[in-house]
């Protein structure tokens, strides 16, 4: 058999829509902004599987300098637990931004949670002993703040789940009422106010975009599942083309690939089509609990070079980014009218 050669580019960046910067992620780094005076510390969350994808610029500029530890999270699903490819991508992950604490959590491992918690009890504190310290916690839609706050809580305090989570962005639409997760006998406690998911009010790189979608920043309706799929295939074969080998040889092809996969997975439609939309949804669905292979979407060497060329990369303001956000918006309403 003729030697599986990947695909070493993506072809089809052209029509993949750039925001999903929605009313609630406005309001709520508004509402977050206008806080700030009240917080006394800043736990940023960012997913591992996008660990530089999944950093909101607007965040950097939005919370100013307030203390800040940064939490990658969903460990278990970017790569093989505790491997020697995985501490070597953890040390790279850290070396972007040598001053921040930075801890990789996965929400089910007792230790990762455990060490956040020391580390809080030593390092969040509060001017004013008699409110407590309060923490704010931020990240891009769905990375899984309202879970980390629930374990924090239980590993802390010992109390049950506090907040709503769910497999979708969104879940979490205004700034929740303060979560107790460390007791201190002087009374000074800390609080933790989980925020609504903010995107980014433009993504200028289409592969940043789909990067997110894939993660589940961003509503799965927004981008055709296919692309989506086709995105993922081309990452995977590049990872390990063997990961899907349950449904499909290896293949460039991604119809090909979800009409085997339908049909195998019995996801057909009238006459036995193999029904190819909700096996794309599926096939994510199986890769976002890691059952397609675990590894992380961004090319950290290449990121790590962007980084060093400032001047290369397409870095917005956030006001740039609202401005342009703005005019997008506009053109779509004048697109919407009909003309006379
Ligand atoms: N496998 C895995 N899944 C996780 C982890 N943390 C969170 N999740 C899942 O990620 C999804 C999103 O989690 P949420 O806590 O609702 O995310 P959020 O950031 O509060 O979402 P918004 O409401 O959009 O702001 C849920 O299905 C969680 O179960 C993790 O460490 N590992």
């Amino acid at each position: 058999m003729a030697q599986f050669i990947p695909r070493q580019v993506f072809p089809h960046y052209g029509a993949i829509p750039r925001s999903y910067f929605l009313g609630h992620h406005r309001a709520g780094l508004t509402k977050m902004k206008s806080m700030l005076s009240l917080i006394d510390y800043v736990v940023e969350c960012r997913d591992y599987r996008a660990p530089v994808t999944s950093i909101n610029p607007m965040f950097e500029e939005a919370l100013g300098k307030i203390r800040r530890l940064i939490v990658y999270t969903k460990r278990d699903l970017g790569g093989i637990l505790h491997s020697a490819e995985q501490q070597s991508l953890e040390r790279k992950v850290r070396s972007f931004d040598p001053t921040s604490t930075v801890f990789f959590t996965d929400s089910s491992s007792r230790a990762d949670l455990n060490r956040i918690i020391r580390h809080l009890r030593e390092d969040a504190f509060a001017p004013d002993k008699l409110t407590g310290c309060r923490i704010m916690v931020v990240g891009m839609p769905n990375v899984g703040k309202s879970t980390l706050i629930n374990h924090l809580r239980n590993h802390g305090v010992g109390k049950a789940k506090a907040l709503k989570t769910g497999g979708q962005p969104g879940i979490t639409r205004k700034i929740a009422s303060p979560v107790k997760i460390i007791e201190r006998e002087s009374g000074s406690h800390t609080y933790v106010l989980d925020t609504p998911g903010v995107f980014m009010p433009y993504v200028p790189d289409a592969e940043n975009m789909l990067k997110l979608a894939l993660v589940g920043c961003v509503k799965d309706t927004v981008i055709s599942p296919v692309t989506l799929v086709d995105y993922l295939l081309y990452k995977i074969n590049l990872h390990d083309p063997q990961a899907y080998r349950r449904w499909s040889e290896p293949t460039n092809e991604v119809i090909p690939l979800l009409e085997g996969f339908a049909r195998q997975t019995g996801l057909l439609m009238k006459g036995g089509i193999p029904n190819v939309d909700a096996a794309a949804l599926h096939f994510i669905s199986k890769w976002r609990s890691g059952d397609v292979g675990k590894f992380i979407l961004d090319d950290l060497d290449a990121e790590k070079l962007r980084l060093e060329n400032p001047e290369e990369t397409q870095h917005m303001s956030m006001s740039q980014a609202l401005k342009f956000e703005r005019v997008n918006r506009k053109n779509k309403s004048n697109a919407d009218t009909p003309s006379e």
